[in-house]
């Protein structure tokens, strides 16, 4: 059986996001994930999720300066020791939200920039931050993200990040396989899901082409949950899109699997 998280980065976004904790429990998640925990103390944070009795499932890295089109500074050149410091904030954090597995953000590549050293970089960053967080038996994941949404990204197919991972050779480093950025890439789900069940470690869903709920667009959704379970994937599902509207409104897909009140 599926079991699904709620993006709070994406999801409830009709409350603040202290708010969305409540709202996504009761709606029936028993499980959230979101961007970046960064903006609150990670005490806070425990206590929105004890209160509403739901696990944390994942979150990202910092992702250094947004507005000036950055999107991770793991793979940066020359960053190294902000990386690291962020991957060391975001282990403190990680441990006292005792979240099981972290997002580390790669870098979006400039045009004219030598992509090779961006891997380089990002794969050092990635054996220092393996090596912090396997003691704890923390995974890190890495996210290939579509050139529409996210352009320049380090990577952009699952088939980069999957070699990546294999580059990384560390026993705690994934992929985490977002199926809207896959459909929107590389399509094929049902053979990405099959062929490399144990790479990736954590799943994300959205309708495709327009990101909102799973219940249209080109991805045939409760199929591939099927398959899933067919395959015996036992990790967790992230409800990473849109709402069209309001978000419980949409919600009526992920009624068979609501926690009931
Ligand atoms: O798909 C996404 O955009 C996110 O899962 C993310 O972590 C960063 O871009
Ligand atoms: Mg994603």
């Amino acid at each position: 059986m599926p079991k699904f998280a709620a993006n709070l980065s994406t999801q409830f976004n009709e409350v603040p996001f202290t708010e969305r904790f409540a709202a996504a429990a009761q709606a029936g998640f028993e499980a959230v994930e979101f961007l970046f925990p960064y903006d609150y103390p990670a005490a806070q944070l425990k206590q929105l999720l004890d209160e509403n009795n739901l696990k944390l499932v994942l979150f990202n890295t910092a992702p250094g300066n947004v507005a000036a089109g950055e999107w991770g500074v793991s793979a940066i050149p020359g960053r190294e020791a902000e990386a690291r410091a962020d991957i060391d904030r975001a282990l403190e954090y990680a441990l006292a939200l005792e979240v099981p597995q972290v997002h580390i953000m790669a870098a979006t590549v400039p045009a004219g920039a030598d992509r090779e050293a961006y891997a380089e970089t990002f794969v050092r960053n990635m054996h220092y931050a393996a090596e912090r967080f396997a003691p704890h038996g923390i995974n890190l994941l890495l996210e290939a993200l579509n050139p529409v949404t996210k352009p320049r990204y380090l990577y952009a197919s699952q088939y980069q990040t999957l070699e990546m991972a294999a580059r990384i050779d560390r026993p705690n480093v994934f992929t985490q396989l977002d199926l809207f950025h896959a459909q929107l890439v590389d399509g094929n789900l049902s053979a990405l899901i099959r062929e490399n069940l144990g790479r990736y470690r954590h799943i994300q869903i959205a309708s495709a082409p327009d990101r909102h709920e799973p219940d249209e667009g080109e991805i045939n959704y409760p199929w591939l949950f099927n398959l899933l379970d067919e395959v015996g994937y036992d990790g967790w599902i992230g409800c990473e899109y849109m709402p069209r509207g309001n978000t419980l409104d949409g919600l009526g897909w992920f009624a068979p699997w609501a926690k009931k009140a």
